[in-house]
């Protein structure tokens, strides 16, 4: 099977004072679901920034996509993460824009034709339960409801890989349950990785998947 993320002797740290992630290596098979874990500053956020390339190793390897992050340009970071869906743990959403620009706007830029975006606007809307707020802006929505639209975005463009931090982090069981209806079908029917920074893995869940632990530093494989 491909790897999608390839990961050989990888060191991230923000400052030369502190090592976050000490000479990591691991891959990630396209397809899989993975779930990342570790306690409150451990690391998990850096790691998943790095594989966006947000921060770049300052040792070793680190292959998303095919594109080696280590040394990769902007115009080249800027190509992989067209296919990318990232959602973020404070949703991200452009707040002068409605629920359906949010969706639409990156879509636009990406080069999808209006037609097509429209259709597939409403029927992620329809998806997250949320096509009756289109018109609304973010701050009119609660953080349950943005984080649902975050998704949606995140999965618009049918990315190869989606990278989430906290997905459910502070939202009811409505909202997570719709959020990992919405992962858990990505990785089935369309076969995009999906890699989830948690501090807890639900149990009904009804994919394979693998789980890494960080700690101190290290990237254990728990299974
Ligand atoms: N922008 C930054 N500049 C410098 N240090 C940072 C930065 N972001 C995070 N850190 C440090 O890196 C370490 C790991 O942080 P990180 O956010 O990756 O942890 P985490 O496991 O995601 O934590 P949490 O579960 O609380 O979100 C922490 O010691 C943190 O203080």
């Amino acid at each position: 099977m491909d790897k999608v993320i390839l990961a050989k002797d990888v060191s991230l740290s923000y400052d030369s004072s502190q090592t976050i992630i000490k000479q990591a290596n691991f891959s990630i098979e396209s397809g899989s679901f993975v779930f990342v874990t570790g306690a409150s500053g451990s690391g998990k956020s850096t790691l998943l920034k790095s594989l966006y390339g947000a921060i770049k190793p300052k040792h070793g390897s680190l292959i998303v996509g095919g594109v080696e992050l280590s040394t990769v340009s902007k115009s080249k970071l800027n190509f992989l993460r067209r296919h990318l869906g990232i959602v973020f743990q404070d949703y991200k959403l452009v707040k002068e824009w409605t629920i359906e620009k949010n969706i639409t706007m990156p879509l636009l830029i990406n080069g999808y034709e209006k037609e097509v975006t429209l259709n597939q606007t409403e029927s992620l809307l329809k998806h997250v339960r949320l096509k009756h707020q289109a018109g609304k802006y973010p701050l009119e929505l609660s953080g349950g409801e943005q984080q649902r639209v975050a998704m949606a975005r995140a999965l618009s463009h049918n990315p190869i890989l989606i990278l989430a931090d906290e997905p459910t982090g502070n939202l009811d069981e409505y909202s997570s349950q719709l959020i990992w209806n919405l992962l858990e079908g990505a990785n089935t029917q369309l076969k995009t990785t999906v890699v989830v920074v948690t501090h807890h893995i639900p149990s009904t869940l009804n994919v394979d998947y693998k789980h890494y632990h960080i700690e101190y530093g290290e990237i254990i494989e728990i299974s």
